[in-house]
């Protein structure tokens, strides 16, 4: 990567707090547009054409938007996630694609926990009870939830949130962990906390064997529609599924067979194909779904802490140092 040190021309294609914007401004000229917002969006398509770095996210950038970015040398996005750059692009060119990997990790694993409570207990359910005036007498075994302790978890992605989902599982609800990754993890050496607590097992044995299945998933070619009618139909009779991964992993339509004609027990899902969800999507408000607004790293400390590592990333990958946090093309 050769870039020199003068100022260069920058688009913010998503909000950033002051202070990072500040940042940026006092070392590069910077162009705040966001592409979502009909108003803004000729002043992004006139800044991407001379624009050498881009910082945001929740935007797809595509081969035909990348054309009409002709001198970018790095992208920052503000996301761990990677699936709205096209990658292959972005590699012939030698575009730089920086993302902020472990900032999220520990929030992202609580929010995906928190959906495995709140399906087995059935949380927003029973609180919509006591909200709306409905609770009278005390509830009967109809409205029981299900125990989490000592259940089986199996985690689909074993990566830094996969791990940290499975560390509140085994170590703080006693739950043993089966999961499914590319390759097995060296717990012994990587994750001595989680060694002979969290097994690596085919993907199919996790289904039939797990009574909580939570996806961590990356978007890619390969996950793309992992869990389909097969797969559900492999789960345990009364398992719960969870998404925390990309909603794209998962095929809407056949989740909503199992959970209408099925045995699947509840879905948590922060993820979705489509996002926001549309309002004619049956999962909105379906009685055995939760469904949150793509909430997984949305906390004040840790959307702050992204944005700081995004900034980051820039200024290194401007200043033509390596950026603490590259995306590796070929990493898996
Ligand atoms: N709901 C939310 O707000 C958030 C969602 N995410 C999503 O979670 C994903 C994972 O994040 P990290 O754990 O930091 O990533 P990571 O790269 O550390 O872990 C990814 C894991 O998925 C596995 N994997 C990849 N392709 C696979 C395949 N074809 N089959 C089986 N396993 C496969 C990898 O082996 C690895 O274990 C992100 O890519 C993002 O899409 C991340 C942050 C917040
Ligand atoms: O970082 C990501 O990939 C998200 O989904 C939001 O934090």
């Amino acid at each position: 990567m050769t870039i020199s040190s003068d100022r260069k021309k920058v688009l913010v294609f998503r909000e950033l707090p002051p202070d990072q914007l500040a940042r940026l401004q006092a070392r590069h000229d910077v162009t705040v547009a966001n592409p979502r917002l009909p108003e803004q969006l000729p002043a992004f398509q006139a800044a991407l054409a001379t624009a050498e770095g881009l910082i945001g996210s929740s935007y797809k950038i595509d081969e035909a938007l990348l054309a009409a970015a002709p001198r970018l040398k790095v992208i920052s996005s503000v996301s761990v996630g990677v699936d709205n750059y096209a990658l292959d692009a972005l590699a012939a060119r030698g575009i730089v694609l920086c993302h902020t990997p472990g900032v999220l990790t520990e929030t992202t694993a609580d929010t995906i926990f928190s959906l495995v409570m709140a399906t087995s207990r059935r949380l927003v359910e029973l609180a919509g009870l006591v909200r709306e005036g409905r609770w009278t007498r005390n509830i009967g075994e109809e409205l029981f939830g299900w125990d989490v302790h000592g259940k089986t978890l199996g985690i689909l992605g074993f990566g830094r949130i996969g791990q940290a989902v499975a560390r509140r599982a085994a170590l703080g609800f006693g739950m043993p962990v089966l999961y499914h990754s590319r390759r097995p993890v060296d717990l012994a050496r990587k994750a001595p906390e989680l060694a002979g607590k969290a097994l690596h097992t085919p993907l199919d044995e996790l289904l039939r064997h797990a009574d909580i299945v939570a996806a961590v998933l990356p978007l890619s070619n390969e996950t793309r529609g992992l869990m389909g009618g097969r797969e559900f139909g492999l789960m345990k009779p009364g398992a719960i599924f969870i998404n925390g991964g990309r909603g794209a992993t998962v095929q809407e339509a056949a989740l909503l067979d199992a959970l209408d004609h099925g045995t699947l027990r509840a879905a948590g899902l922060d993820v979705f194909a489509t996002e926001p969800l549309p309002m004619d999507s049956p999962l909105r408000t379906h009685p055995k779904v939760t469904a949150l607004p793509h909430i997984g790293s949305a906390t004040v400390e840790t959307r702050y802490a992204m944005a700081v590592l995004a900034t980051t990333n820039l200024l290194q990958a401007l200043a033509g140092e390596r950026p603490t946090a590259v995306f590796e093309m070929t990493a898996g």
